[in-house]
């Protein structure tokens, strides 16, 4: 399965990341981080579903999504739009990210920031706090539960805050049993990469409301929006609508019903 190959790189990639940059030197330079976004609070809108959008040049679904790709012009369209959040995909190999994206937008935006990745060590939640995220995703199929409980921690003793990712009933159990806040729910079948809302809507039943509940994945249209709305999810996450749009600033009136 395509996970498999992005944790066994990456892997290899924190290995020699660990090299160049020791852990200790990274603890280091934490305390001259800038202050934190409030990532949670970009959920707490009165009306309408709030929008992280995704800065994706690629994906192992399909390839090449943007080629002419600025991660800073994305991102200032996404501000001058009032993305309630930004996520940043910085994998290098299957997403053509980059760590130093993070920084990038966030000179342009005071938009909270998700740093979007495959983590699997705690080096890489400090390193997300120095490359300037504001929240982690944390993907529970990748992890043990012991592991996701220890990387919350770490990343709350950061400042950071967590989108912890599932994709079935197990996953979900994971997740409210380590007491997760911000769940999202993947609508992608990582065997076959198709997207179904039906997958957020068969597991936003056993979520209890106190929760923040983002659906990701495959929403392309108004139709999908209004939909996951009445599910009573609070935001979506949407990358390659986006990175696909002739003009952002359409496709998020479009996705707004304005
Ligand atoms: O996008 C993929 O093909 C993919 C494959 C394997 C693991 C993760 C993958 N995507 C990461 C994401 O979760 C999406 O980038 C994000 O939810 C936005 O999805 P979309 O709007 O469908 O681009």
């Amino acid at each position: 399965m395509i996970l498999d190959k992005i944790v066994t790189y990456k892997k290899m990639k924190v290995k020699k990341e660990k090299e160049i940059t020791p852990i200790n030197h990274i603890i280091s330079s934490i305390e001259n981080c800038k202050e934190r976004r409030n990532f949670k609070r970009a959920f707490e809108k009165v009306k309408g579903l709030s929008i992280i959008a995704e800065i994706k040049k690629a994906s192992p679904s399909k390839g090449i999504i943007k080629n002419n790709f600025n991660p800073m012009e994305i991102a200032i369209a996404y501000t001058e739009n009032k993305a309630e959040a930004i996520s940043i995909l910085t994998e290098d190999k299957f997403f053509r990210g980059d760590n130093s994206y993070l920084n990038v937008v966030r000179n342009v935006t005071s938009a909270p920031l998700l740093r979007k990745d495959f983590i699997i060590d705690p080096y890489q939640i400090y390193q997300s706090k120095i490359l300037g995220a504001d929240a982690i995703l944390l993907i529970v199929s990748i992890l043990s539960k012991t592991q996701l409980i220890e990387f919350q921690k770490i990343a709350r003793s950061l400042g950071l805050f967590c989108l912890i990712e599932v994709h079935n009933r197990a996953e979900l159990e994971i997740a409210l049993e380590a007491d997760s806040e911000i769940i999202g729910i993947n609508n992608r079948n990582l065997k076959t990469f198709k997207t179904s809302l039906s997958t957020t809507e068969n597991l936003i039943k056993h979520i209890p409301k106190s929760k923040i509940i983002i659906s990701e994945s495959g929403i392309n249209t108004r139709q999908n929006i209004k939909f996951l709305e009445t599910l009573g999810v609070n935001g979506v996450l949407i990358g390659e609508s986006f990175m696909r749009a002739s003009c952002i600033n359409d496709k998020f009136k479009e996705f707004r019903g304005e």
